[in-house]
């Protein structure tokens, strides 16, 4: 990428993008860092669920699962422990909201909020407490959000040594064992292939927790920051807290983009694409469509009242790959946005509505009030 575009990107990224779509208006632009994006709704529902693009396993899991059929299974084992366990989450969101302090800094305040309601679900509480411990330490030093420094990167790489080390010995100890999953652990070593090794079952548990506490600790900020921004007047907010989760979602997806390998030479909303290349969709492009959505540009909670058609929404993807996740993930970040806005006002310092890209559009940091 060129030094100005790098400049221009990292300041504004969804700004940059959206230059980008102005002047490449046929549905499929290039993408400087490499690859194409598809901004068209029509042609990006074509990529997403095609079966030239979607065929054989999901890149989700890497190679670490030898067919979409266990992949298949292990995400689906994984929803349904969170699913079964959402009502202990509730129950924990209220201890865990009143002991946090009346400032904190975000979204690594939500991170960490959402991985210790669901500690115990993540390892049950008979887990070696070291590896409890390394876990919950993976939430603030980041493993869960790719930190920018390198310094903190070269860190959380020695703490990801470490975890997978306690994780690989955890899952050897459970393997055998039968009975209904206690914890997301128990969860993916139960739907593993027989003679897959222990420390890919551990690197697998590691993927998944993070495409848990990730997303939802990211999209929770991403609710508060934006309903607070457009709603400063210190009264209680006037939306549901479901339509503000959607909402946000809308306006700032963490997953910013998805991404299809092209696996033969094809051609592609008028672009000739090689094998090897990476055609995306960008979610942030298509839910600020204006030929789909009447004001893109504003944070408006109230267009997801009642029924009716709204433009094209993918905040977890479409498709054959879509998020296994979805409805869990929804009400994981609905109900700790119930618990945050629960008798008390909140108000935020610092916002600034432009992501930083790491792992996906992640709020910048801010600090949100709570009285
Ligand atoms: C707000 C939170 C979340 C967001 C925004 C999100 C978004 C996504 C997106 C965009 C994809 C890729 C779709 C594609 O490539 O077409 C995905 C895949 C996936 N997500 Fe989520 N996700 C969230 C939470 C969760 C949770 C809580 C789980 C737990 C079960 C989960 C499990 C998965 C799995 C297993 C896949 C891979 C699906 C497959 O390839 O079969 N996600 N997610």
């Amino acid at each position: 990428m060129r030094t100005l575009d790098r400049y221009r990107f990292r300041r504004d990224p969804l700004a940059f993008v959206e230059d980008l779509r102005r002047r490449a208006p046929g549905g499929v632009l290039r993408l400087p860092w490499g690859g194409w994006c598809v901004s068209d709704p029509d042609l990006a529902q074509v990529l997403l669920r095609g079966p030239e693009f979607n065929g054989g396993a999901s890149d989700f899991f890497g190679s670490l699962l030898p067919t979409r059929e266990a992949q298949v299974a292990l995400g689906h084992a994984v929803r349904d422990v969170l699913r079964s366990r959402l009502a202990e989450y509730r129950d924990r969101l209220a201890a865990e909201v009143a002991a946090l302090p009346a400032a904190g800094r975000w979204p690594a305040t939500g991170v960490r909020l959402v991985h210790r309601c669901l500690a115990d679900v993540l390892l049950h509480p008979g887990t070696a407490p070291a590896t409890r411990r390394s876990l919950e330490r993976a939430a603030s030093g980041g493993l869960v959000v790719r930190p920018r420094r390198l310094w903190s990167r070269v860190r959380a790489e020695a703490l990801r040594g470490r975890l997978i080390a306690a994780l690989t010995d955890e899952v050897g100890r459970r393997r055998g064992r039968v009975g209904e999953p206690r914890d997301v652990l128990d969860a993916v070593v139960g739907a593993c292939p027989a003679g897959l090794p222990d420390r890919t079952a551990a690197r697998l548990y590691l993927v998944l927790y993070r495409s848990i506490v990730a997303p939802v600790g990211c999209s929770l900020a991403w609710s508060v920051l934006l309903a607070c921004l457009h709603h400063a007047s210190g009264s209680p907010w006037p939306w549901p807290v479901d339509a503000v989760v959607r909402e946000a979602l809308r306006h700032r997806p963490m997953a910013w983009m998805v991404g299809r390998g092209v696996v033969r030479p094809t051609e592609f909303g008028g672009v000739a694409l090689r094998p090897g290349e990476v055609l995306s969709v960008c979610p942030y492009l298509l839910h600020h469509d204006e030929r789909h959505w009447a004001e893109p540009g504003a944070f408006r909670p109230e267009r997801w009242a009642g029924p009716g058609r709204r433009g094209p929404y993918l905040p977890f993807g479409v498709g054959p790959f879509a998020c296994v996740g979805a409805s869990v993930a929804q009400a994981l970040t609905t109900e700790a946005l119930a618990a945050l806005t629960d008798d008390a006002r909140l108000a935020v310092t610092g916002g600034d509505t432009r992501p930083v890209i790491t792992d996906g559009a992640v709020p910048r940091p801010f600090t949100l009030h709570r009285s």
